[in-house]
């Protein structure tokens, strides 16, 4: 079986997605494409040259018959609405992160996800398919350095547009490390707080305040302190340190050459996001294309979203509090549903 895609919003990430459906992911291949109407001309020409159907409207992708299944690459605002229409199709649906930047919007998702009966929502945390996380919580399940203690964690671009603004350093970028933190240590954040340097890069814009640090505890006490730099200028430079209780883990950029010379012994650092985790997204995209022609989708849920979306608000609150915010989880809806072991955690 195919599974004939459509896929909403063809940006920076949707045409890096086109392209791997196309020619790296077995089973899947693009059949419908939509973006806003100011971007008609080049939406068609995309469409053209995969061989695709152009559609000015994304409810009109998501309901035609010639899709299976939808991909949703738009800007944040319009994930839930697209979302919530592939579910009322019946269509399994790999949406962008964030799922919703509003909580209450996920909870939306969740509801009607459920009312549907079955999964059909995966949200693009690639950092799951990540060998480098995966290799760091393999080594953290095995207990073989005792207890976590303590993350030093940086998320940084090498630059990002005037359109991204101050509350986007958490609720577009670290994001990823609200999922992916607490899926690597198997437990949720409790609390969140947000502090501004008072000295910011000379790199930055009026509506962006730049480098920002979060501070976040988990249920069981380990303290994270992450560093979100969107205009760092040397690359696009992810780190995480795990501290634990005999040994350190930390996760590796992936290189594959170095250069010495003139005393010199340098190793590239990867240029954004699409680099750094190609391979992410290639096993991410296989797996959720193996899953949706199985009918049983598998990867990062709905309430993955949900949990991420209340720690990203939870964070945002400090930035304006200026105090610790707690993050309250609603119990999970459907633990078994959505594959949570205890009351809150996610497996
Ligand atoms: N997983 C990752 O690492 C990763 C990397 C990059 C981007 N993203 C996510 O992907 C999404 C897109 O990011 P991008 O960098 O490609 O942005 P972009 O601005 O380059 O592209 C977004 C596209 O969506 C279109 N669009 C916006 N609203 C729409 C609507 N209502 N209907 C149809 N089309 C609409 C825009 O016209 C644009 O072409 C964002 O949500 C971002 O958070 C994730
Ligand atoms: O800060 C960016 C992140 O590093 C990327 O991984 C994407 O998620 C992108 O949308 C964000 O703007």
């Amino acid at each position: 079986m195919v599974v004939n895609i459509g896929l909403i919003g063809v940006g920076a990430i949707g045409k890096v997605h086109i392209e791997r459906i196309q020619n790296r992911i077995s089973g899947a291949q693009v059949v419908a494409v939509c973006d806003l109407p100011k971007k008609e001309a080049e939406t068609k020409k995309i469409a053209k040259a995969i061989g695709a159907e152009y559609f000015a409207d994304g409810f009109e992708l998501i309901k035609s018959d010639k899709v299976d299944a939808v991909v949703i690459t738009t800007n944040d605002p319009a994930h839930p609405q697209y979302t919530l229409a592939a579910i009322e199709a019946d269509k399994h649906v790999f949406c962008e992160k964030p799922m919703a930047v509003d909580p209450a919007d996920c909870i939306k998702v969740m509801d009607a996800e459920m009312k549907h009966g079955k999964r059909l929502v995966q949200v693009g945390f690639m950092r799951a398919f990540d060998r480098g996380y995966d290799e760091v919580k393999a080594e953290l399940d095995s207990h073989k350095y005792g207890e976590p203690l303590l993350l030093h964690c940086t998320h940084r671009n090498p630059s990002v547009g005037t359109e991204y603004d101050t509350p986007m350093a958490v609720e577009n970028t670290a994001v990823h490390e609200m999922f992916t933190l607490p899926w690597l240590l198997g437990e949720n954040f409790i609390s969140a707080k947000v502090t501004l340097p008072r000295k910011q890069t000379r790199n930055t814009h009026s509506n962006l305040h730049d480098p920002q640090m979060i501070y976040l505890e988990t249920e069981s006490g380990v303290l994270v302190d992450l560093e979100v730099f969107v205009n760092c200028q040397w690359g696009y430079d992810i780190n995480c340190k795990v501290v634990c209780e005999t040994g350190e883990l930390s996760l590796l950029d992936p290189h594959y050459h170095e250069v010495k010379t003139a005393n010199k012994d340098s190793v590239p650092i990867s240029e954004d996001w699409s680099d750094r985790f190609v391979q992410a997204y290639d096993t991410e995209f296989q797996s959720w294309t193996n899953s949706v022609i199985a009918d049983k989708t598998s990867g990062p849920s709905a309430w993955d979203g949900y949990c991420a979306s209340v720690s990203t608000a939870a964070a945002s609150k400090s930035r304006e509090t200026g105090k610790t915010e707690p993050i309250n989880l609603i119990d999970c809806p459907n633990p078994e549903f959505y594959g949570v072991s205890k009351n809150k955690e996610s497996v």
